[in-house]
């Protein structure tokens, strides 16, 4: 987990994903898989990752009741993936839930997987999370709280904006995983992100993992686009 670069495979079917992976052929990738491509192709797709050696991540952001985010990952845990997650704002109850499905589909003898919360998404606002969710504090806050919630619920970490994650490390610890998207180079355009950062300023505030997505699977070159994000992700050239 520690320092990976995840990139999101942001597609709207399986073909096209095995077209982008075929300049990585022989590399073993850590990939995160969402809501677009889950929907469309189901678990065939986390199926012919993991034939290839891929690490994934299941991003599918579960927030509903205690009873149904247990069984929903209960199933989810049969498909092995490296990690998955669900929101904080389903409360502490939810995500205790989320970890005892993930335990009971396990198999004997195997890790689950690591579970992660979504503070506030990378897409929102100081402004819009006060004025349209009505929570009346700065968004650092809100992140740290709902960061604090998952620990208590004994989830592995949290997925937060490169901004929040110095000060999640200092109040809960190294262990506790920051995986943050938003993740942008000075020349990219933002599009549809709000809070984003560069990777040096994420290496330098100490985040575990960061997630690009539209940077590499849209460049023109993106084998040749992953291996320039590698090394200002690592600070070193490979
Ligand atoms: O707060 C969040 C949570 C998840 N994401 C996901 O990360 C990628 C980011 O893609 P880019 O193209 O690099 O913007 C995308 O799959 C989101 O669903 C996020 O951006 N923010």
């Amino acid at each position: 987990m520690d320092n990976s670069l995840i990139i999101a495979l942001d597609f709207a079917n399986g073909s096209e994903v095995r077209h982008f992976l075929k300049p990585f052929s022989g590399r073993q990738l850590f990939v995160k898989v969402g809501m677009e491509l889950y929907y469309r192709e189901g678990p065939s797709i986390i199926h012919l990752l993991k034939e290839s050696g891929h690490r994934i991540f299941l991003d599918l952001k579960l927030h509903d009741i205690p009873n149904t985010v247990k069984s929903a990952m209960k199933g989810l845990a049969r498909l092995d993936c490296d990690l998955v997650n669900v929101h904080a704002a389903g409360g502490k109850e939810m995500m205790q839930a989320a970890l005892e499905g993930l335990e009971a589909g396990t198999d004997a003898g195997r890790k689950r997987p690591a579970c992660i919360a979504v503070t506030q998404l990378t897409s929102t606002s100081e402004e819009q999370m006060n004025n349209e969710q009505l929570i009346p504090v700065s968004l650092k806050e809100s992140v740290l709280h709902y960061a604090s919630l998952t620990k208590e619920a004994g989830l592995d970490g949290v997925v937060c904006s490169a901004w929040e994650a110095a000060s999640i490390r200092e109040k809960l610890g190294p262990a506790f995983y920051t995986v943050t998207p938003g993740i942008r180079m000075k020349s990219d355009s933002v599009g549809d992100q709000k809070r984003v950062a560069t990777p040096e300023f994420a290496r330098n505030a100490g985040v575990t993992s960061i997630v690009v997505g539209r940077s590499i699977t849209r460049a023109a070159d993106p084998l040749k686009s992953y291996q320039q994000w590698l090394e200002s992700w690592k600070g070193v050239q490979l």
